[in-house]
């Protein structure tokens, strides 16, 4: 079952306070978008990969595809002001797929077992994302103070790769632009136009790095990865 993927990269990546864009961290020696980009360019069911960059870095990860050998890359194109910009400007270069994942470059540690899941359950119905079961509690608190506890039973942290039947994200995305709206990621704009999204059970190693302490972890995960 073939796919295309959309790979957002084009972040100021302002909570992790590295200077640099955090894609281009390095962990072990690689790059952690290098990292992200083998596990599509490894999966023979990815057709071809567009990246989102911004224009300023473009020649930065263009030198980095050729020096790591990634071959799919199909397009890179520009960036928008937030994520959800970015993707719609990968999405518009999608072409001649049926699917569509949509993963954060700064999530390096997704499976090729996860990513064949997803696009199995977006092939049955059309949209589907992995998940964990959230840990923590969770209150809502407005000026220094709870207002309440929030019933946990039912929340899930979501993650990327999102899967998605082409035709419906392209709407999601289009009527989203239409009306102004702008969420965190694209299945709550399919969500919004009242299409049902499956939910999957992720990992809690599929972590995005966003500040400083996910870098230690992303360290512990591949200490184990190479013990293995
Ligand atoms: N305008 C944007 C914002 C984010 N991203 C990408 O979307 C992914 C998830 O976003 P996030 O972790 O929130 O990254 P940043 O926006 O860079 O982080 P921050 O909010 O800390 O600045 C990242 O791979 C990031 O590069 C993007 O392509 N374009
Ligand atoms: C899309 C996402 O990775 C799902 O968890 C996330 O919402 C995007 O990043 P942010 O940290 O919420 O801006």
């Amino acid at each position: 079952m073939l796919y295309q993927v959309v790979i957002p990269a084009a972040g100021q990546g302002k909570r992790m306070k590295a200077g640099i864009n955090k894609q281009l961290i390095k962990l072990r020696h690689q790059p952690v978008i290098i990292h992200t980009l083998k596990v599509f360019e490894q999966d023979d069911w990815c057709q071809g990969i567009v990246m989102v960059v911004n224009e300023a870095e473009r020649e930065q990860f263009q030198e980095l595809l050729e020096k790591f050998q990634i071959k799919k890359v199909l397009s890179i194109v520009s960036g928008g002001a937030e994520r959800q910009h970015s993707v719609y400007n990968g999405l518009k270069a999608v072409k001649e797929s049926d699917f569509v994942l949509i993963h954060d470059g700064a999530r390096p540690f997704i499976t090729i077992e996860k990513i064949h899941e997803l696009v199995k359950e977006a092939n049955e119905h059309g949209a589907a994302v992995p998940a964990v079961p959230m840990k923590d509690t969770v209150k809502r608190v407005s000026q220094g103070f709870v207002d309440e506890t929030v019933e946990r039973s039912s929340l899930w942290a979501i993650q990327t790769p999102q899967a998605f039947r082409v035709s419906l994200i392209l709407e999601a995305h289009e009527r989203a632009r239409q009306e102004g709206y702008v969420g965190t990621d694209d299945a709550s704009l399919v969500e919004r136009i009242g299409k049902k999204v499956k939910v999957i059970e992720g990992n809690y190693r599929n972590i995005k790095l966003t500040t400083p302490d996910d870098l230690l972890f992303a360290e512990a995960i591949l200490s184990v990865k190479e013990e293995r």
